[in-house]
């Protein structure tokens, strides 16, 4: 049997959801038909932050559409949920439910990023963008990256970078993200197994 409120903790979210509330989707109006915003993402959809409880909702699942996860125990998942909700301002990973079957099927994180420079400025990085391949085609990958862009905005990230395949540079571009002339390398070293 679980603690008393194990199961209150396992809905607790990872930030501050009344943080999407304030996001101004009409800066982005334009981008949408129809319209949808994060608190009005469409009928039976919810976006809102992450949940120790979203491991059996699918959302390791739905990160393995983007890249290769691994045999992550519940264990594994629940610590590494902690660790980010320990570094207050820095992890919103953010999810699109459906409240239909309770399944998280899209996501996307801002991680917010201290800086000295700009006078102590904070700057936010697009990550882990996602959404389920049976869900796809209908503004939830844009719903969801604008989501955490706005969010960036009003957290007063002076700017928020990511890095894509090429495919998906038309995608971002048509966002407000841009390649800038001479500054836009994306480098890497890799630590892990070369990949084959
Ligand atoms: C910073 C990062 O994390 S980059 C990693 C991005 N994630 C992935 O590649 C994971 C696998 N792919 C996916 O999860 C999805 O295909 C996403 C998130 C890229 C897009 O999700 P969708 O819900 O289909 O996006 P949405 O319906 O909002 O489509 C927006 C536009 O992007 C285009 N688009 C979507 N996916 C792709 C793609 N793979 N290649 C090229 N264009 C694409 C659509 O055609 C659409 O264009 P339109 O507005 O001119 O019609």
């Amino acid at each position: 049997m679980g603690a008393p409120n194990e199961g209150i903790l396992s809905e607790e979210p990872l930030y501050d959801p009344k943080i999407l509330e304030r996001l101004d989707f009409n800066k982005v109006r334009s981008k949408f038909n129809p319209p949808v915003s994060a608190v009005r993402p469409g009928e039976g959809l919810r976006v809102r932050p992450l949940r120790r409880a979203d491991f059996h909702r699918g959302f390791l699942q739905l990160l393995s559409q983007l890249t290769a996860v691994g045999d992550v125990s519940e264990e594994q998942f629940l610590k590494r949920f902690d660790a980010m909700q320990s570094c207050p301002n820095t992890y919103y990973v953010t999810v699109i439910e459906d409240t239909t079957n309770g399944q998280v099927i899209g996501s996307s994180t801002l991680v917010i990023e201290q800086k000295f420079i700009h006078g102590c400025a904070v700057r936010g990085r697009l990550e882990d963008v996602v959404v389920n391949n049976t869900y796809r085609g209908k503004q939830l990958g844009k719903l969801i990256i604008m989501t955490v862009t706005l969010l960036a905005e009003e957290l007063n990230c002076y700017k928020m970078t990511l890095d894509c395949k090429d495919n998906l540079i038309p995608l971002y571009s048509s966002l407000g993200y841009f390649l800038e002339k001479g500054n836009s390398n994306y480098m890497q070293i890799r630590f892990d197994k070369a990949p084959s």
